[in-house]
């Protein structure tokens, strides 16, 4: 067999971060109660969750920033507080706001990041690909954007297996975020990506598999399976003729869940039903008697799956 398919599946699967039971409080604030999952191939990975849903203090705990009260995070095996230098020798954290040094300029302190790890550093691949500043400007003197892109690079100079990305966007320019949305998609066909961000489009764009957390776990499952359990489906159909929403709920009511009417419009409306495919067809062949002129299946996001799941968990658990 050959060598390198060899040595690369022993890479893939030397990568895993498997969190256990983790519980975090601050005096008598319960930030994180029974968090568990397990992440184990390359990819995406988003954790979400509203304000002060508790992922930072779940990549501070990771990046042994902090310390639990109770649980384990476990990097490529090794616990982060028993083993630290093992488990966080092939990870990299850009969590909070950290920034480059002052009076470093931008290639010391990638070859100092590079060097570090005991890596060599190709800063002009890198310059390019991360659309860095001069090389030699002092890192005190970037913007705000130049300087996360810097510290970006730093990072990617380590060659880490795993990258914790906490909100990594937050704050930029549209070209800037455009730059580390690409890196990301680079990264995350070999690498571990642990990504937040409260931009779900961005989300649903970059990842694979999302971990939804509210203090507790509320969801882990791939991004596809939370959009179909969440989202309803919906037909948006428009008539040839102007319709009364009475005359299509007498022909639908007993199969649609909702029919709004969009605005402005007596002729097209939104249909929505379970999403199962025997529903979609006894509609549109029920209502084809009004005469349609045509229809389009309603794509929905992950910013609708993800409120919805919310809703529907705010409704079950007491979180006082
Ligand atoms: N050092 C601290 N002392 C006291 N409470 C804290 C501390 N750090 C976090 N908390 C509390 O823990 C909870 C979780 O905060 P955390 O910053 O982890 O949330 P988050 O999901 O990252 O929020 P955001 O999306 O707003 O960044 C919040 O109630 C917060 O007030």
């Amino acid at each position: 067999m050959d060598k390198s398919f060899n040595i690369s599946i022993f890479y893939i699967y030397l990568m895993s971060i498997e969190v256990s039971n983790l519980v975090k409080t601050f005096g008598k604030v319960v930030a994180l109660e029974d968090i568990s999952f397990k992440i184990s191939s390359p990819g995406c990975y988003g954790i979400l969750g509203p304000n002060g849903a508790g992922k930072t203090t779940l990549f501070k705990i990771m990046s042994t920033l902090i310390k639990p009260t109770n649980g384990s995070v476990r990097i490529n095996d090794y616990d982060v507080f028993k083993d630290r230098e093992k488990a966080l020798k092939n990870t990299a954290f850009l969590v909070g706001t950290p920034e480059p040094y002052d009076y470093l300029t931008v290639k010391e302190f990638i070859e100092f990041a590079a060097k570090l790890r005991g890596k060599k550093v190709d800063v002009k691949s890198l310059k390019e690909e991360l659309d860095l500043p001069d090389l030699r400007s002092r890192c005190g003197v970037l913007s705000k954007g130049q300087k996360r892109r810097v510290y970006l690079a730093a990072l990617l100079a380590q060659d880490p297996q795993i990258l914790v990305l906490d909100e990594p966007t937050d704050g930029l320019d549209p070209i800037e975020i455009y730059v580390i949305k690409n890196i990301i998609k680079k990264l995350k066909k070999e690498k571990i990506v642990v990504f937040s961000s409260h931009i779900l489009s961005e989300v649903q764009e970059l990842c694979d598999y999302i971990i939804i957390i509210k203090r507790r776990l509320l969801w882990q499952g791939s991004k596809e399976k939370l959009m179909r359990m969440f989202s309803p489906k919906s037909l948006r159909i428009e008539f040839l003729y102007p319709i009364f929403i009475e005359e299509i709920k007498n022909l639908i009511g007993d199969i649609s869940t909702n029919i709004e009417q969009v605005e402005d419009s007596n002729r097209t409306f939104i249909v929505h039903y379970s999403g199962n495919d025997n529903d979609r067809q006894k509609i549109l062949e029920r209502l084809i008697k009004l005469g349609i002129r045509s229809f389009t299946d309603n794509t929905s996001t992950l910013e609708e799956s993800y409120i919805r799941l919310l809703e529907r968990f705010d409704k079950v658990i007491n979180y006082d």
